[in-house]
């Protein structure tokens, strides 16, 4: 540990101090709260997940008391008797103040407690106020922590206010545990308890969470499987799967083969997305009453939640049969959903087996789920544009060990242009709305700050994780940095917060790309527009990264993401995709490639990047400064424009260029130049020169693979050619802007004549309505 932390941690605080601090800090956050102020935490956003035993005997020899705690250490096999004094605080974890019998007061931060997957995803960005982050913990309740971690932490103590922001840096320590199972809640009654003499006897403010109320005095009543069964099913309707289904399991304890119970528990497990588990249970209720209905509808639904489509598609099949020929009424209901999810089924299996999909609905799916409401930023339609589709990967790619580069996708066989590898569903996403405005947590170790998307990404990866340990394989078989260790067989399937974030720091890809610009910005959506989200996906994570020459090209549509080869491929040749943007210079794209662990990227552009004289480098500079400082303001400013500024245009493009003369595909700098000069020539009225510079534009963009630009710049083409009355080149080029947005989302068309004119007039039609309309009005169409 370093010697200045460690002096400055050496005397601890006393019990007077931590609480009058905490107090503080509770009354700043109400303030914040109130005044709708921003505030930062500071605390170390990562977990510590080494050496767990995880059965630990809550018995006295095994306590640990706070004033023997030692810093930065996990106390593994220990246990930490306490009681709640204060309110608590959720941020990224929920913190409270907590005493020990002997009257030592530490603060704890529990993280992954305030189970999120339980709360609506409209509700989970909302920051929850003291007095309901309280709820979870109540003052007075006594508390078990395993294998407490005594943790170094920089003091939370900075606030961002009207007048700018303060931030009081301060290291400082605190309690933290990362897994929710490590945190038993005592009953009063509990033996443990009894011969322990607390320093403070706290009155209980409130009583207990339900884990103890359940066990309380008066409810000492012997319950019967149909009391489990209805307080499961109050939890139910309540949205708390997790509670139903621990109710719906006392029940099923006392009578195993219930099939309502069963099957009740089976839609609870559904909710939480435990598939398996709740296929168990369906195939246990369908042997003892084999036409129980929701029992084999929720195995279909089971089935297809566990990808297995076609097992899927019988079961829900026979069910369709047996509901058609008969005359019940009451079971219209149940027909209708077996009728909609064979359906899905059907259309999974077909994506899922030949990689076919039907974009038109997708697109349609993706624009009516990403509605906002303007009010509250909350989605209008429940989970937002999280979308019902199934994964595909083709054959003929594999990961292997590459080259100075761990692992990637490789051809197999030869590939040709335009195929689809892959279509991979998020594993996680998080989209701007979604996360609390207010916190941004600072890593003082690593020095550095996590944004509070990346933290809201990992708080609910854990939660999954934890949930679904089944999961755990496939997300730490992904590269988490060069220092993380191999995690060892046990630990495999812990939850450890520290090699998640690590994951998605090096995994992540933005949730909100560019190109759907047109969609959200119309609604002023600023929320999406200012922080695009972030999502990790498993498989695409396996590609390489090269700023150019890339073969395959990657579309995130909600949460799917589609990737094609962008040019033939080679039987053995690395697959790889951007993760930054050719357009940035050398300095940035370097930038971006370290923050994802490439320290020296060897595409062609970053070698010829770092082969140029320092000469060619500061000449490149001097003209984008030129045109940065001096040309772009005059240009912007001047309500008259002065022609001879296309002049000066001119010959800042015509100089960089020639600075790459040799390598004209690699010449990215003046692009931007080029679109000015566009403008430029429609300012002066001079259309005509306008075209051999859009033409100049399309051709790069396309040789290069910058597909965002080629739409956009065949559209300007077409509106130029109908400005000089050229309608015949007007129609050819506006047919190619039509086919390159609609290429994009759905790959090549294999129709010819007009058939692939409809289908992307459909898609472009949701994706670009103005450029449509414009395109009718100027009778393009
Ligand atoms: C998203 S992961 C890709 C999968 C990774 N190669 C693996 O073994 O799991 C990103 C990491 O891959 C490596 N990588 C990807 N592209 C690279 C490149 N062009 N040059 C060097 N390393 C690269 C770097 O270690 C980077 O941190």
């Amino acid at each position: 540990m370093d010697e200045f932390i460690t002096s400055l941690l050496k005397k601890r605080k006393t019990r007077q101090l931590l609480i009058a601090e905490y107090e503080k800090w509770v009354n700043n956050v109400r303030r914040m709260h109130s005044k709708k102020l921003k505030h930062l935490i500071t605390t170390n956003n990562f977990g510590y997940r080494q050496n767990f035993q995880n059965v630990i005997d809550l018995e006295l020899n095994s306590r640990i008391s706070i004033a023997n705690l030692e810093v930065d250490k996990v106390h593994t096999g220990k246990f930490l008797l306490c009681q709640v004094i204060s309110k608590c605080i959720k941020m990224n974890s929920l913190y409270t103040l907590v005493e020990d019998p002997e009257g030592d007061v530490e603060r704890i931060a529990l993280y992954n407690w305030v189970e999120q997957s339980f709360i609506p995803v409209k509700d989970r960005k909302k920051v929850l106020s003291i007095n309901d982050a309280s709820k979870f913990l109540p003052i007075g309740t006594k508390l078990a922590i395993k294998n407490p971690y005594y943790q170094i932490f920089s003091s939370f103590d900075s606030i961002i206010s009207s007048d700018g922001p303060t931030l009081y840096i301060d290291f400082d320590t605190i309690i933290r545990s990362d897994n929710p199972n490590d945190i038993i809640i005592i009953d009063q009654d509990n033996e443990l308890l009894n011969n322990i003499k607390w320093f403070k006897n706290l009155k209980l403010e409130e009583k207990k969470v339900n884990v103890v109320n359940k066990e309380s005095a008066d409810d000492k009543k012997v319950l019967s499987a149909d009391d489990f069964r209805q307080s499961g099913n109050k939890y139910f309707v309540s949205n708390d799967f997790s509670a139903a289904v621990d109710e719906y399991s006392s029940g099923i304890k006392l009578e195993p083969h219930n099939v309502t119970l069963l099957a009740n528990r089976a839609e609870a497990y559904l909710r939480l997305n435990q598939f398996n588990k709740a296929l168990n249970d369906v195939v246990i209720a369908l042997k003892h009453e084999p036409d129980h209905l929701k029992a084999a509808f929720r195995k279909g639904k089971a089935l297809c939640g566990l990808k297995r489509y076609q097992e899927a598609i019988i079961t829900l099949r026979d069910l369709d049969l047996r509901m058609q020929i008969s005359t019940d009424d009451s079971i219209a209901s149940i027909k209708k959903s077996t009728e909609i999810l064979l359906k899905n089924a059907e259309m999974w299996d077909s994506e899922s087996r030949h990689g076919i999909y039907d974009y038109t609905k997708i697109i349609n799916e993706f624009c009516e789920k990403i509605e906002i409401n303007q009010g509250n930023d909350d989605w209008i339609c429940g989970t937002g544009p999280r979308l019902a589709h199934a994964d595909f990967l083709i054959d003929d790619i594999e990961i292997h060990p590459a080259k100075k580069r761990g692992r990637s996708w490789v051809a197999k066989r030869d590939i040709p242009e335009g195929t689809l590898l892959m279509v991979s569903k998020a594993f996680e996403i998080v989209y701007g709305n979604e996360v609390p405005l207010s916190y941004k947590s600072i890593d003082f170790t690593s020095k550095t700050s996590n944004t509070a998307t990346h933290s809201e990404l990992a708080t609910r990866i854990a939660q999954k994780l934890l949930a679904e340990p089944d999961l755990c394989q496939e997300v730490y078989e992904l590269y988490a940095g060069p220092d993380m260790e191999i995690l060892s067989e046990d630990l495999s399937c812990s939850v450890d917060v520290r090699r998640i974030e690590k994951i998605i720091k090096y995994n992540y890809f933005e949730a909100l790309e560019q190109q759907w610009n047109d969609i959200w910005s119309a609604k002023e959506n600023s929320r999406l527009t200012k922080d695009r989200g972030a999502g990790l996906w498993i498989l695409p994570s396996y590609f390489s990264h090269s700023c150019v020459d890339v073969n395959a090209e990657r579309l995130i549509i909600g949460d799917m993401m589609f990737i094609r080869s962008c040019r033939p491929i080679s039987s053995g040749s690395e697959l790889t995709f951007n993760y930054c943007s050719p357009m940035g210079s050398y300095e940035e794209r370097s930038y971006a490639l370290r923050l994802f662990g490439i320290n020296n990227c060897s595409c062609r552009l970053c070698n010829l990047d770092r082969s140029e004289s320092k000469k060619t480098k500061l000449r490149q500079a001097s003209i984008l400064e030129t045109y940065v400082n001096s040309l772009e303001p005059r240009m912007k400013l001047s309500s008259n424009f002065n022609p001879s500024l296309i002049k000066e245009l001119i010959k800042l493009i015509n100089e960089l260029k020639e600075l790459r003369r040799e390598h004209p595909d690699l010449e990215f700098q003046s692009f931007e130049l080029k679109s000015d000069l566009v403008a430029a020539y429609v300012r002066t009225g001079n259309i005509k020169r306008s075209l051999p510079i859009l033409k100049e534009i399309y051709n790069f963009a396309k040789t290069t693979q910058l597909s965002q630009f080629t739409s956009d710049t065949a559209y300007k083409i077409a509106s130029h050619y109908a400005i000089l009355g050229q309608m015949k080149e007007a129609k050819e080029w506006w047919d190619v802007a039509l086919k390159e947005l609609a290429e994009h989302i759905s790959g090549k068309f294999n129709e010819g004549g007009t058939e692939w004119r409809n289908k992307a007039l459909q898609l472009a039609e949701k994706l670009s309505p103005k450029i449509v309309s414009d395109a009718k009005n100027k009778r393009f169409l």
